[in-house]
């Protein structure tokens, strides 16, 4: 039952703009997805993480290995966004950031371009639905898969960026912050950059990424993921910081 308070806050309007698209995955839809797949033996407790339980980065990524076996066809992209579309504007959030990282999985036959045609074209079913949302995607690189998947996902979104009315917006860097190196990934960024995409990058959401994450700034990105360690009293520094004012960058998590 919601009491008054939460009944305030979800008509409140809202933006988001730190959505994963599979990260954001509701337990009823998680629930459909399992029905699905019974094959995969995917019992629910490995799917979430639950309020109030603490879990490391690491467990963290292992919960998106499952969600990622159990969203592996068109028909699921298509399911998962616009479920999760429709559930962000049932919390009244009237602008929506949403990024995924495009997958090709060869035993179903999906190829990274279908992928993002098909969140593409759940944005656009949503609209159809009247939704009272505003939603723009930004494509999402992996940075555990290297620089010429980086450069290879920038060539692709910058063709969404012309082709989707609109409605492909950016570039996200994210994946397992402890693995690769976003040094090796500036070229692909700073061709987005040129391109017109807009960049919104995962930054220092571990300690000791100093180097990496003044390369990043100096961009300097639209958005920031997380930013946990920038600050000095964490091990970060002033000069971060004030990049991220100067820039008057929004830092946002999920
Ligand atoms: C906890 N903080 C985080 N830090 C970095 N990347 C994260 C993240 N949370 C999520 N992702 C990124 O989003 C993907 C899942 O959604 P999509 O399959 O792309 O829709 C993860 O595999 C990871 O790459």
């Amino acid at each position: 039952m919601e009491n008054e308070a939460d009944v305030f806050y979800r008509q409140l309007p809202k933006v988001e703009l730190h959505a994963h698209l599979n990260g954001s995955v509701s337990s009823h839809t998680i629930e459909k997805l399992i029905d699905r797949k019974p094959h995969l033996n995917i019992e629910h407790n490995m799917t979430a993480i639950g309020k109030g339980q603490r879990r490391t980065l690491d467990e963290c990524f292992q919960v998106f290995k499952v969600i990622h076996q159990l969203v592996d066809t068109e028909e699921d992209i298509l399911m998962v966004a616009t479920d999760v579309i429709r559930e962000f504007a049932a919390d009244s959030v009237k602008y929506l950031e949403l990024r995924s990282t495009p997958r090709e999985e060869k035993h179903t036959g999906l190829t990274k371009r279908r992928y993002i045609e098909t969140v593409i074209r759940a944005i656009q079913l949503c609209k159809e639905e009247g939704l009272d949302i505003d939603v723009r995607f930004l494509v999402a690189i992996d940075r555990r898969n290297g620089p010429q998947v980086a450069m290879e996902t920038v060539e692709l979104a910058e063709e969404f960026l012309l082709s989707s009315n609109g409605l492909v917006v950016g570039l996200d860097l994210s994946g397992d912050p402890t693995v690769g190196d976003g040094k090796s990934l500036l070229p692909a960024l700073e061709r987005a950059k040129n391109c017109g995409l807009k960049l919104s990058l995962h930054l220092s959401e571990v300690p000791s990424q100093l180097e990496e994450s003044d390369l990043l700034l100096n961009l300097p990105p639209d958005r920031i993921g997380h930013g946990t360690f920038l600050h000095p009293e964490v091990g970060g520094s002033q000069i971060l910081v004030d990049k991220v004012l100067k820039n008057n960058i929004p830092l946002g998590k999920t």
